[in-house]
């Protein structure tokens, strides 16, 4: 059947809505009282573009495009609502720069997805899918369709968010033993599922019989399973995605399951949906080893009617002037707070996304952002600020953006509070009225600059974190960021970044390495960029702050005396070279290379980085 076309001209003068996907009629019969609401599943995207400027509310699930040029068609739109959880078929940031709302259904539709995943889970353990196959073509293939228990196995679960978290209590409730991977969980709530966590996919992979992955579709889960890493799982294990397609790279997948790598996949979400024919995505869907369904996770009754039940009343509302509850891309700050704490705001935010990029990103899991008490510190004139809760979501907002389904894009000041507890972050704010003693001046940015000047400012952000769980050991991390200026030519800096005295910009691609001050360091690291055809926008040489390095050289002190002592009662010291003496006194000269980068920096130009000659660590930023 054709798709339908939308009407030529409006009829009335009701505002109007466009529903051009299957949306349960529960939710739009709420606004069929009030507007015209005209349900066209199956538009061409040429009528979307030639339509959409009549309509003030656009209803889509995943199909529908929303991208940029169709929104800039839709001078009368308010609001698009997407009647499910990922907004990857949005453009959330051309909506926002047009004032059109966003609103999705955070919740909706996480029952569905569990349940599918394990309706997958079980359907390739027992080979359901060829076993109807084979028994609908009138055969009856006993001997080869045996299959596994999933009782007593271990499932893998990549992101222990909203769905992760269900499948892996519903796959306990199955008998399974469930390890996950998640830097950003709290490990409370992982323990009290009955979850272990783990610290890296070179632990995960080897030991599972099952893998699923819940993580959004992000830089950093893009392809995060690729041919390397499925050699390393066991011959056995069969892999599940109820996701997104991407996640696990295609082509790999295809021939991990071709080359006997693994066992099997169950399979719901492709990187082209419907995939494309003769497309890598269409050959897995079709593969014998795959039992393949097309994007139904969401797709129950009870799910559908939720979803539709959400973001109808949201569109209801905000077509009335009211305010949604799960909007995407609300404003963090009210208008009249606008001016005053506007560059705070972002500072803080950046902070955030700085905090999670830096310190949690490539760390053990479950310990450096759910599970850690973060301390919002107001110095100066900002610790008079009373309503502090545009900063406070802003924290939240950061925190999320490299992590989270809408980029954080969803955290506003009426939500903030409580996705910080579903999160398990635990966020404290602290008004000090003295500025922070050790911030630097910005006069010390210049190229290839170290700085170390105290300098004090009337206002500043200090961002300090420390794990909370299993007696609260461990090391405490620290950003501290200050605006210079005012107006619009308030600019934002990061002035300490953990033991380190900085002065940079947190503004776009920035490589943060931590190594030792040693000479030729600089050049090294140039060449590894220059290989790649990265440029280097600014560069500044960050040393240790002046209680770090008392501390060092203390320590340093410490262990040459007691070496000492040690040879006076045991005879000559070692020779040199056997003991670490060269190293002990490196430590005092660690140092942080902030580089400002144009260019792709890829995960190979991360790893040729790490490990050039002298460098410790490697973080990629984009801020
Ligand atoms: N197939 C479907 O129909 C269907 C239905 C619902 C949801 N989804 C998709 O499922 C995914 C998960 O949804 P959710 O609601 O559980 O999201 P969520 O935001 O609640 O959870 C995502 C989890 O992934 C973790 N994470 C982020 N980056 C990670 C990384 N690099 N490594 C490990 N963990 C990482 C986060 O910490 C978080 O705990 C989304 O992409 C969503 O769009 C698909
Ligand atoms: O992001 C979601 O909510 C799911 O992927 C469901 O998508 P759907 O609404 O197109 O079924």
């Amino acid at each position: 059947m054709a798709p339908p076309s939308p009407p030529d001209s409006p009829t009335t003068s009701r505002p109007r809505i466009l529903v051009p996907e299957k949306v349960s009629a529960e939710g739009l019969a709420l606004l069929q009282e009030h507007y015209e609401v005209d349900v066209l599943p199956g538009l061409s995207s040429q009528d979307l573009h030639a339509t959409i400027g009549t309509y003030h509310g656009l209803i889509v699930r995943s199909e529908t495009k929303v991208t940029s040029s169709v929104l800039s068609a839709a001078h009368k739109l308010r609001v698009v609502a997407r009647a499910g959880v990922g907004v990857d078929n949005i453009d959330v940031d051309a909506a926002t720069r047009q004032g059109i709302i966003v609103v999705n259904s955070p919740a909706g539709n996480i029952v569905a997805a569990a349940e599918h995943t394990l309706a997958l889970l079980l359907a390739t353990a027992r080979n359901v899918g060829r076993a109807d196959g084979s028994m609908k073509s009138g055969r009856w293939e006993r001997s080869k369709l045996v299959g596994v228990e999933v009782g007593r196995k271990t499932l893998g679960v990549i992101g222990l968010g909203k769905v992760g978290l269900k499948v892996a209590r519903m796959a306990i409730g199955l008998g399974m033993e469930v390890l996950a991977l998640d830097p950003y969980a709290s490990p409370d709530v992982a323990r009290q599922a009955g979850v272990g966590l783990v610290a890296s996919l070179g632990e995960l992979l080897p030991v599972v019989d099952f893998l699923t992955i819940h993580t959004p579709l992000l830089a950093s889960t893009l392809n995060l399973l690729g041919e390397e890493e499925f050699k390393k799982m066991k011959k056995s294990a069969r892999v599940l995605n109820v996701a997104r397609g991407g996640v696990y790279n295609e082509e790999a997948l295809l021939k991990a399951l071709d080359e006997g790598w693994i066992a099997g996949a169950g399979l719901d979400v492709f990187t082209a949906e419907p995939p494309v024919e003769g497309s890598i995505a269409a050959r897995l869907a079709a593969h014998p080893k795959v039992v393949a369904t097309p994007h139904l996770g969401a797709s129950t009754v009870e799910a559908q009617e939720n979803v539709s039940m959400d973001v109808c009343t949201q569109v209801l509302e905000i077509l009335r002037g009211g305010l949604p509850t799960a909007a995407v891309n609300a404003p963090l700050i009210l208008p009249e707070e606008y001016r005053r704490l506007q560059p705070f705001v972002k500072l803080v935010e950046k902070i955030g996304s700085l905090y999670t990029q830096h310190f949690a990103a490539s760390h053990q899991p479950g310990g450096m952002l759910g599970g850690r008490r973060f301390q919002l510190l107001y110095h100066g004139e900002l610790a008079s600020v009373s309503n502090t809760r545009p900063l406070f979501a802003a924290l939240v907002k950061g925190l999320l953006s490299t992590i989270s389904d809408t980029g954080g894009r969803d955290v506003n000041i009426v939500n903030a509070t409580l996705i910080a507890k579903e999160r398990g972050l635990s966020i404290d704010e602290t008004h000090v009225r003295s500025p922070p003693t050790t911030t630097v001046s910005p006069e010390k940015t210049d190229n290839n600059s170290s700085s170390s000047s105290a300098t004090t400012y009337a206002s500043a952000v200090v961002l300090r974190s420390h794990p909370v769980t299993s007696g609260g050991v461990g090391e405490e991390q620290l950003i501290e960021g200050y605006v210079s200026g005012s107006g619009p030519s308030a600019s934002i800096w990061i002035s300490k970044l953990d033991r380190f005295t900085a002065n940079f910009p947190p503004e776009g691609t920035l490589l943060v390495l931590h190594n030792y001050d040693t000479p030729g360091k600089i050049g090294n690291v140039g060449m590894v960029l220059g290989r790649h055809g990265i440029n280097i926008t600014f560069m500044q040489v960050a040393g240790l702050n002046r209680e770090a390095r008392l501390a060092a050289e203390k320590k340093v002190e410490e262990k040459e005396a007691a070496s000492r002592a040690a040879s006076v009662a045991d005879g000559p010291p070692p020779a040199e070279g056997d003991g670490g003496g060269e190293s002990e006194v490196l430590v005092t000269k660690e140092a942080l290379m902030i580089l400002g980068v144009d260019g792709d920096v890829t995960k190979e130009v991360v790893d040729d980085l790490a490990r050039a000659e002298g460098i410790l660590d490697v973080s990629l930023l984009r801020l």
